[in-house]
């Protein structure tokens, strides 16, 4: 059992800064210089809670050069990748290339594209799929809307779109995989689901998965909150025994405030 207080952790917690269509590469090297100096001055401990950033496709290769040339602990992945490897796909972006960029993750299924690019559960399946024969670890986000939250469907609709992204995926396949649950309603709002709720959701995915899987991958896969995530409220979601970590839009474009994140256990113990 998790005693986030007492300083233990069943899982290594994970800090992840979705920058969204935000940030140039001048601009997104500058934050990611000014994120890894405010995390050495407070000698962060990566090992401990890993730190992750996910900005925009034409940002990569210059987050590249600047954590190898560094040799940062920052770690850092892409906000989607295409389901094919190569050929006729104008626009899209192979998990190869991410690979080579050094990628360590990749984000599936985030609402922003399902919602705008209207991405299916399979479609998530197949990028996953993608994913794995890269060698990049899936950040699968899955969440419910303002509806189903409001008519009490919250967990049974989550639940199916986790079940619709994994469906034909193999235990084996999916060593390493995150999920992420933000309730599109708290993304980007200010609104922010409850620790209770994130920790209810959170409990209820890794039942889920293991059901779909074994205990062991279950107790192994870390589920992230996401939804207006800042400083200030990061602790309490944290809390949670189920809650792993955060996957942080708005607030993860200020580097003191997204190191405060990282840091919450500094809050979680002055708590
Ligand atoms: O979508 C999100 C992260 O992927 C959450 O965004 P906000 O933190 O801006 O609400």
């Amino acid at each position: 059992m998790t005693n986030k207080t007492d300083g233990n952790f069943d899982r290594t917690p994970l800090i992840a800064g979705n920058w969204k269509m935000n940030m140039d590469h001048a601009q997104g090297i500058a934050l990611l210089q000014k994120l890894a100096w405010t995390l050495k001055d407070a000698k962060h401990d990566f090992q401990r809670v890993e730190v992750a950033v996910f900005p925009p496709f034409t940002d990569l290769r210059s987050v590249q050069s600047l954590v190898e040339g560094d040799g940062l602990q920052i770690v850092y992945g892409a906000q989607d990748l295409s389901d094919q490897d190569s050929g006729a796909y104008t626009g899209d972006i192979s998990g190869e290339f991410l690979a080579k960029l050094g990628c360590g993750y990749a984000l599936v299924g985030h609402s922003e594209r399902r919602t705008v690019h209207q991405e299916s559960d399979e479609l998530c399946r197949d990028k996953i799929r993608a994913a794995i024969r890269h060698n990049l670890t899936p950040m699968l986000c899955i969440g419910e809307g303002l509806d189903e939250r409001q008519s009490g469907n919250h967990v049974a609709f989550t639940l199916e779109q986790l079940r619709g992204s994994l469906a034909d995926l193999n235990e084996k396949e999916l060593e390493g995989l995150v999920v992420a649950y933000e309730p599109v309603w708290a993304i980007g709002t200010g609104e922010v689901a409850g620790p209770e709720d994130a920790q209810e959701m959170a409990a209820a995915i890794r039942e889920e998965l293991g059901t779909l899987y074994s205990a062991d991958f279950a107790r192994a896969t870390r589920v992230l909150y996401g939804g207006s995530v800042k400083s200030s409220n990061v602790a309490s979601i944290l809390a949670g025994s189920d809650v792993d970590g955060a996957l942080v839009g708005g607030a993860s474009l200020d580097a003191e405030e997204f190191a405060k994140i990282a840091r919450f256990e500094q809050h979680l113990l002055s708590n």
